[in-house]
């Protein structure tokens, strides 16, 4: 088969360990939430995520809802919205440094050397996405990137966000190449024809689907998928 035309790459679990993730950066957003939205909640950004908050829970408080779905680590988009403007202050001033697994940085800039088009999809908001590759410790990657999509696209378990990012991309879904460490969001990927493999990294406790293949690093999957070397 020939090597695939683009890389979709998921985030957590995937470029970025877990741990950073779940010990870093949403401590980070819990600790900031009330102060944040004290002296910002009147920004218009900020009123129409609490907007979003409200109808998405209504009935609720919007400051206990968020604190809810923080609890659940729901992917619900006005959370990931405000999560990104609270870290977006963290990356600003340096307190935040987005971690890459070490072996992502060089596979990503030599598979865009070789023409291949690359773009992220995470729950994570487009603008955390952004704050994360653009403050990363290894430099700013956000030039090789195409695109960037996150829950505004649809859930990462439905089928319709792959096929919808695909359109985005201008690419037939076949020649698109998924990174995730969820078998339920490669399942929905390969439903509508990506390809799909599983990244099973073992400081993160990833559990192999069986249903997908599977690479432990990124140099992995170019040698799996006929991708340039790092
Ligand atoms: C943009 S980094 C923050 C990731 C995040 O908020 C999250 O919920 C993890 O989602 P992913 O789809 O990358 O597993
Ligand atoms: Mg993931």
């Amino acid at each position: 088969m020939a090597p695939p035309r683009a890389v979709l790459t998921d985030i957590e679990g995937t470029t970025t360990s877990i741990a950073f993730v779940k010990d870093r950066l949403f401590p980070f957003a819990q600790a900031a939430l009330e102060g944040f939205l004290a002296a910002h909640g009147a920004a218009p950004a900020v009123a129409s995520i609490l907007d979003d908050v409200r109808a998405a829970a209504p009935g609720q408080d919007p400051v206990a809802a968020l604190r809810g779905w923080m609890a659940a680590d729901a992917k619900v988009t006005p959370l990931k919205a405000l999560q990104g403007l609270i870290w977006r202050q963290g990356y600003a001033d340096g307190r935040l440094k987005g971690h890459l697994w070490p072996d992502v940085a060089a596979c990503l800039r030599a598979w865009r050397a070789g023409g291949v088009t690359l773009a992220v999809y995470s729950s994570g908001s487009v603008e955390a996405q952004r704050d994360l590759f653009g403050h990363s410790e290894a430099g700013d990657l956000t030039p090789l990137f195409a695109g960037f999509f996150d829950t505004r696209v649809g859930a990462k378990r439905e089928a319709p966000s792959y096929a919808a990012i695909a359109a985005a991309l201008g690419l037939p879904p076949e020649e698109i190449l998924f990174l995730s460490d969820v078998a339920e969001e490669l399942d929905a990927a390969r439903a509508v024809g990506l390809q799909a493999c599983q990244l099973v990294r073992a400081a993160d406790g990833t559990v192999p689907s069986g249903r997908h293949p599977e690479e432990a690093d990124f140099p992995g999957v170019a040698r799996r998928f006929g991708l340039s070397a790092a």
